[in-house]
């Protein structure tokens, strides 16, 4: 079958995507690192690192699957080649034209260059237009994954012939100073955020870049995976770009608990970044559950097990632990060449069991805790001193950015190594054969190869892939794998063993356990690991996760995106219109949601604006909230041009007037204490929980309360009166954002926008307003009681209002589902398109007239925000 056969089979499944066969992975940087000379083709070197994530581009880039390939990333930092340049065109020796996967992605970071890096050039490295085509040519054609180079660097530096850049590893900072050490559960000084203001608007301009890159080279219906903790905010950005877009997020690195998560400063920020995507993908079950906990319990979104309800929208969580290219290692690791190797090892050991270890100099990888626990295995089992070796081998940290602690990691290691060949080595023997070193990968697996243990024992990672070469370089030797239970590999290698590297006895007795182990349950173990690591290989994992990303999007129930508001037609619509009609719900709406309801007040700028639009006589201003008379007499009654429905329908007090008129009056309401009586023992038993009493619609409330405890609660509470309550009277329990409320069943927001309709159709010109029908109706809400309102707007006839002059607006994803017709992002995103309408500017200030607005600036390319606007 070929690939075009294969994508119409894939579109004949899903008939409702629109999936065109192309798929892009984001990732931070290219696969290869380039050097550049001037006028000269690059030279494009093999990159460090990410041996499995390069080996699912280079599959997804073959034949052997449906998917046209496009990886978009940073070029990395950029320094001079210092060879002959050879002349454009011809490709000088060291350049990857044809890269081999296996030079690509070697697993033992491989490096030829014995040169001393080039010193870092102080005014920044220009690199002219010409040079940077050549380059973007050099990857679309040369390698065999097609790249496009995504340019960093501050807009003033680039320039119409060129670009200039300076510090370059400004653009990894943030992610590697702040996201990495925390997912990983290391502390950094607390901030008082000078530095963080930087290093953190270099990430977000980072990330909105990869957002303009992959929107210039988008085309409706291709996938976009987006890779890592570099690129959390990508997703967001592309979603409030393109509202349709397929995308899914992996984070190949841990994800901490939502205690750890907390102490980020832009913890919000990251976490809403991610839930851009349709699908989050992650190492091991336990980084998905914290994910989902961080999601309930920091952005007050619910979720479960599966996923987060994000904005109204449901964001699919699963777990996809990545594993390697097992064929491709194989056939190297039993190459003839790691043999001869292979065979000098066990000669130079003989007589001896190897214990093997290889690991980045990074605290996390805990190699000081394997050389403690060495330690105490010689001093328990004195038996095997002498007959066992460690030999650790540990490359230098990749970041710059960890100089400093990784220096004392350094010596800590050193000491304990020399600590320990002093206490059971000899002049002939050293018990630990330490080299801090890259090793060639030759050496490499044959060493793995050579090994009666492999042992593992980090502190924290996402997934560690020494562990899965080891098991592939133990296909005739059997020898057991023993690793740290806090590895995001262990869950799924059931049959390793699992140690706990902070239990330094409990370490050394397994060390023992496997060396005495016997033959054949070494080989059954073996068995199994081999088998699990040759078919969950890295071919596999990319395959599941685009599977499931294609079944999660033909599954979402709303495969509609709704657009963002179409600014210049609601402005066009509204100046064309001699009537108008505007509702806005308020909390949620005009403000946004806050932990207390008291502290959600309205600011300056929604005043100014609603004073400023309630004022033109064309115009009816109505607020339909929730909220009862006197909250919102308190907060907004002084703007007198103003209409209010409070209790989602069950009062409402014309413009101009001072009475509130009870529409409720006639409803018995024997029902409120009984709800009370129920609402006080939920309260009782849920510590934070209280009752927000109004006149007529009572409201529990649980933002304060534990997330999950006060979520499940409800859940029993609604229960609890829909089969008590709701029985014997006619009312409705709704759960709204951590509430739920109870009113009357014939009262609600839908009733009040006909009504409304309805009374500014029969207004004439008597009453100050044009005669006729209403010419535009602007409705905004966020919750589900304001579907209510879109329902009924949606509703009416043509001859009450026409179609084109009706805006229904949702606050929230583009994703939501909703019977709104637009969407708008957040609060402040309704008070600017309110100001808009009223001419008036965002501080309130009324310099804006209408008629100075330019209307083809406002449009928006579906739903593209102008860059920088939302920052
Ligand atoms: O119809 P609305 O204007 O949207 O009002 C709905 C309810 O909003 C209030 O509660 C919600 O907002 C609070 C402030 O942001 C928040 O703390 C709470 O968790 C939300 O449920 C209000 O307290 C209710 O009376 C309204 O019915």
């Amino acid at each position: 079958m070929n690939r075009r056969q294969s994508i119409s089979d894939l579109r004949t499944a899903h008939p409702n995507l629109n999936l065109n066969g192309n798929v892009i992975s984001a990732t931070f940087t290219i696969p290869v690192a380039p050097h550049y000379r001037k006028g000269a083709d690059w030279d494009l070197k093999p990159r460090r690192g990410q041996s499995a994530l390069l080996d699912s581009f280079a599959y997804l880039s073959s034949e052997n699957t449906p998917w046209n390939h496009t990886v978009v990333a940073w070029t990395g930092e950029i320094d001079e080649a210092q060879d002959v340049p050879s002349p454009p065109g011809t490709p000088p020796r060291s350049t990857i034209h044809t890269a081999s996967l296996n030079s690509l992605s070697a697993p033992i970071p491989v490096d030829t260059d014995t040169r001393l890096p080039t010193p870092p050039i102080s005014d920044g490295l220009w690199v002219s237009k010409e040079d940077q085509h050549r380059l973007e040519e050099q990857l679309a054609r040369g390698t065999n994954i097609k790249t496009v180079p995504v340019w960093l660097a501050d807009d003033h530096e680039s320039k119409e012939d060129g670009i200039r850049l300076k510090d370059q590893s400004r653009w990894r900072r943030y992610a590697e100073h702040d996201l990495y050490t925390l997912f990983h559960y290391k502390q950094n000084e607390p901030s008082d955020g000078r530095r963080e203001r930087i290093t953190w608007t270099d990430y977000y301009r980072m990330n909105q870049k990869f957002a303009n890159k992959i929107v210039e080279h988008y085309k409706p219906g291709d996938i976009v995976i987006v890779h890592d903790f570099y690129l959390m905010l990508l997703p967001s950005m592309l979603r409030q770009r393109v509202p349709n877009m397929y995308i899914a997020f992996f984070l190949h690195s841990p994800f901490p608990s939502s205690e750890f998560l907390r102490c980020l400063p832009r913890r919000k920020e990251v976490l809403e970044g991610v839930l851009g995507s349709s699908l989050v993908g992650f190492q091991s079950y336990s980084f998905s559950r914290h994910f989902s906990s961080c999601c309930t319990r920091i952005l007050g979104f619910p979720s479960d097990n599966n996923g987060v309800d994000a904005y109204g929208a449901r964001v699919q969580v699963g777990v996809f632990p990545i594993g390697i290219s097992a064929s491709k290692c194989e056939s190297y690791a039993f190459s003839d060449a790691v043999t001869e190797k292979y065979r000098a090892l066990k000669k130079t050991y003989q007589g001896k069991k190897i214990i093997v270890g290889r690991d980045r100099l990074d605290s996390v990888r805990g190699v000081a805790q394997k050389l403690q626990a060495f330690e105490r295995f010689l001093e328990m089992y004195p038996e095997w001193r002498e007959r066992v070796v460690l030999i650790q081998v540990t490359s230098p940290t990749v970041t710059a950015e960890h100089e400093d602690t990784e220096k004392g990691i350094a010596t800590r290691v050193n000491e304990l190594v020399m600590h320990i060949n002093g206490l059971y080595g000899s002049l002939g023997f050293s018990p630990v054969q330490y080299y801090p070193q890259h090793l060639n990968p030759e050496e490499y697996f044959a060493l793995l190869r050579a090994a009666d243990i492999g042992l593992i024992t980090s502190v924290r990672d996402g997934m560690n892939t020494t562990s899965l070469e080891y098991i592939i370089c133990q296909r005739e030797s059997h020898g057991p794998l023993i690793i740290s239970e806090f590895s995001g590999t262990a869950g799924t290698l059931r049959d390793a063993i699992h140690i706990n590297p902070w239990d330094l006895n409990g370490v050394a007795t397994e060390i023992n356990n496997a060396l005495v182990m016997p033959g054949e349950k070494r080989m059954a173990m073996q068995d199994s690991l081999y088998s699990h690591v040759k078919t969950r290989n890295v071919q596999s994992w990319i395959d599941h996760l685009l599977n499931r990303l294609v079944h999660v999007l033909s599954k979402e129930k709303n495969t509609r995106t709704i657009p963002l508001l179409d600014r210049a037609l609601l402005l066009q619509t509204y100046r064309d219109a001699k009537k108008r009609l505007i509702m806005f719900d308020y909390d949620g709406t005009l403000t946004p949601i806050v932990r207390e309801p008291s502290a959600a007040t309205p600011s300056e700028s929604l005043l100014q604006t609603l004073t400023a639009l309630a004022s033109d006589p064309t115009n009816a201003v109505w607020i339909i909230s929730g909220r009862d008379q006197e909250f919102l007499s308190r907060h907004l009654g002084h703007i007198s041009t103003l209409g209010f429905s409070a209790e989602h329908g069950s009062f409402m007090k014309e413009p101009g007037s001072e009475k509130w008129i009870n529409l409720a009056d006639k409803f018995d309401m024997g029902w409120q204490a009984e709800v009370i009586d129920v609402f006080q023992k939920y309260t009782d038993r849920v510590p934070g929980a209280f009752i927000e009493r109004k006149r007529c619609a009572l409201t529990w409330h649980y933002r304060l309360a534990d997330p999950d405890q006060g979520a499940h609660m409800a859940q029993e509470c609604q229960k609890e009166l829909l089969e008590t309550v709701g029985k014997k009277w006619d009312v409705e329990v709704m759960a709204g954002k951590a509430n739920l409320e109870v009113r009357p069943t014939f009262i609600n927001k839908g009733e009040i926008a006909k009504r409304l309709v309805a009374t500014y159709n029969g207004k004439a010109e008597a009453d100050g307003l044009a005669a006729g029908n209403v010419e535009f109706v602007l409705c905004l809400g966020d919750d589900f009681t304001d579907e209510d309102m879109f329902r009924a707007l949606n509703g009416l006839p043509e001859e009450e209002v026409a179609r084109q002059h009706v805006f229904a607006v949702t606050v929230g994803a583009s994703t939501k589902v909703t019977l709104a017709q637009w969407h708008l992002l957040e609060p402040s995103d309704v008070v600017d398109c309110a100001a808009l309408l009223a001419g008036v500017g965002p501080g309130g200030d009324s310099h804006q007239h209408q008629g100075q607005v330019n209307l083809a600036a406002l449009s928006t390319v579906e739903g593209q925000i102008p860059e920088g606007e939302k920052y």
